[in-house]
């Protein structure tokens, strides 16, 4: 069906054409005589892998994806590993930093803070309000690493929109995407004449919240069934809002609990090998955190609350971690610290500030090293080899996206650890040959999470999202490995089997919703595991 939007910035009128029913069979003589859907499958990669450039390719799907997207979709599933770069990190990076430059149409809503008063409106902009059941919504402040790009987020509520449909067959027009503009503080982009955003300084937090006050309940009442998933809001925003909403509608945010959830994951398949060649029992782990935002202690709480599982007391889990920011090691003694770093504070030193990654690796001694602060390159070769020299087998995840801003590179981990890190990153890096042996890198992105958790969740119609859900999502991912991935060393499994992985995942969710009481399906409780998997697969969307 072909439906009309039009963008609050643009008096213009646009068509969007969503991805509602089966194909439509075009009249005869529209189309050409041996149109053959197996060949035109051909026909399309051969278009795809002709594009030079990864954001040729990214404009190139986000075209099939409009004209054709259940060939868009089948594409995905057949070739997820390649596509993925493209529709999500890295590409998806640049296709947001280019945003109001490559703009066509409109895929997704805007909402404004000088829509104060009147949100309930734009939100019925929505063609298909009634279908909706997630939206993904960004303020575009911090965009993967690459900063505040203001309403040019726009592309990463697509791009995680676009791993819903692929990841765990939500159908399309459940989908909605959304980025809200309280402005930017980029000036490259307020100069830019081409810039689709309001052209001034973000408002303060007191004027955003009472747009979000209004904007999040006006979802609730315009979008009964709608899962929001925040993203990519900057630090304190990220923890402020989840925080104020999360006990009051359902809403997560993918940079803290998705992130914690997927991180915990490649963590503990991670720490199982890394016993089984040393023999340190897990609560003896020394976990070091390069980077103290949101996603940084978004893992930290999400590993000590696994911790405190596994029967460590709250402050043996507490005592495993130690984070790292831009002024150095996290100490209560350094002086008045944010809000969100100050509970991993460390009370047991109190000396001078301890800058030096390389100074902090000596003291801390850490097993595992995770990078979390968009620093490129500051995992550096002293301080790969100086993990390697610390254990058998490091743990090292440098996390940061997009690729370019990798804590390290996978083939750096490889050669300085000789072949013996145990990795993970946010970005894909390619496998390696080393010294006749195959080896594949993990990829600790949310993406693995957030397909199952926001199945999980729709499909139980909670009415909240519980950290046991969250915490649930880890362990169904971490479970997940088959016995080959296990034996190839593999933290994660591959991504080909996403969907196969999203079931578990969203049946997992359902029990801990259910065991948590924030399940309004309850007819899904009197199902068996196998009753239950089957009906989460039944429900997945086929292109
Ligand atoms: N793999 C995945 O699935 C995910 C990856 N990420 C990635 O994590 C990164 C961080 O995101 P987020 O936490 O929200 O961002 P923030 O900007 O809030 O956090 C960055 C952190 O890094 C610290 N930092 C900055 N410079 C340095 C430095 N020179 N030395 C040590 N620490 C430094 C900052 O310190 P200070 O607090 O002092 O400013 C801050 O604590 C991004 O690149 C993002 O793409 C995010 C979510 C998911
Ligand atoms: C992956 C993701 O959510 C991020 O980098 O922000
Ligand atoms: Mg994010």
């Amino acid at each position: 069906m072909t439906i009309v939007l039009t963008p609050y910035w643009s008096n213009g009128v646009q068509k969007l054409k969503m991805a509602a029913g089966p194909p439509p069979k075009p009249a005869h003589g529209l189309t050409p005589p041996t149109l053959d859907e197996q060949v035109h499958a051909v026909r399309c990669m051969k278009q795809f892998h002709s594009k030079d450039k990864d954001i040729e390719k990214y404009i190139y799907l986000s075209m099939l994806k409009e004209q054709d997207p259940h060939m868009f979709y089948r594409l995905c599933l057949q070739h997820m590993s390649e596509f993925t770069p493209i529709i999500y990190t890295p590409t998806v990076g640049q296709a947001c930093q280019e945003y109001s430059h490559n703009y066509r149409r409109p895929e997704g809503l805007f909402v404004s803070h000088k829509d104060k008063g009147k949100i309930a409106s734009v939100l019925r902009s929505w063609p298909k309000f009634d279908e909706a059941r997630i939206s993904v919504v960004t303020d575009g402040s911090r965009i993967l690493g690459l900063g505040d790009l203001g309403i040019n987020g726009m592309p990463i509520s697509i791009g995680k929109l676009s791993l819903y449909i692929a990841g765990a067959g939500i159908r399309p027009e459940s989908t909605i995407p959304i980025t809200l503009d309280f402005g930017t503080n980029t000036q490259k982009y307020l100069d830019d004449p081409l810039y689709l955003g309001l052209r001034h300084k973000r408002v303060a937090t007191e004027e955003m919240t009472e747009v979000m006050d209004e904007f999040m309940y006006e979802m609730s009442v315009a979008f009964p069934k709608l899962l929001v998933q925040f993203e990519d809001f900057s630090t304190d925003h990220a923890f402020l809002y989840l925080e104020r909403y999360r006990n009051q509608y359902p809403v997560f945010n993918d940079d803290i609990q998705g992130t914690g959830a997927v991180v915990l994951s490649g963590f503990i398949n991670a720490a199982r090998l890394s016993s089984a060649a040393s023999g340190r029992p897990l609560n003896t782990h020394r976990i070091l955190f390069f980077g103290a935002g949101s996603a940084g202690v978004g893992v930290a709480m999400q590993l000590m609350s696994f911790f405190t599982l596994e029967g460590m007391s709250e402050q043996e889990a507490r005592e495993r971690i130690w984070l790292v920011d831009s002024q150095g090691l996290v100490y209560s003694a350094r002086g008045k610290l944010a809000e969100h770093k100050d509970y991993f504070a460390r009370r047991d030193y109190a000396g001078p500030p301890i800058t030096d990654l390389l100074d902090i690796l000596e003291y801390v001694k850490p097993t595992a090293l995770m990078g979390l602060s968009t620093m490129s390159g500051a995992f550096t070769r002293a301080a790969i080899e100086t993990m390697a020299a610390l254990n058998p087998l490091p743990i090292i995840f440098p996390l940061s996206n997009p690729v370019k801003l990798s804590e390290c590179t996978f083939e750096d981990a490889v050669k300085y650890t000789n072949g013996k890190v145990l990795f993970a990153s946010g970005s894909p890096f390619p496998e390696i040959n080393y010294q006749g042996r195959m080896l594949y890198p993990g990829q600790g992105n949310n993406m693995y999470i957030f397909p199952g958790l926001g199945l999980g969740s729709i499909l139980a119609r909670c009415s909240s999202v519980s950290d046991s859900m969250v915490e649930a999502s880890s362990l169904g991912l971490a479970n997940s490995l088959t016995q080959e991935e296990e034996e190839a060393g593999l933290l994660y499994p591959q991504i080909e089997r996403i969907r196969e992985i999203s079931a578990g995942i969203s049946m997992q969710v359902i029990r801990a919703a259910q065991a948590a009481n924030v399940d309004r399906h309850v007819e899904l409780r009197s199902m068996s595991d196998p009753e239950l998997l089957a009906f989460v697969n039944s429900k997945m969307w086929n292109p």
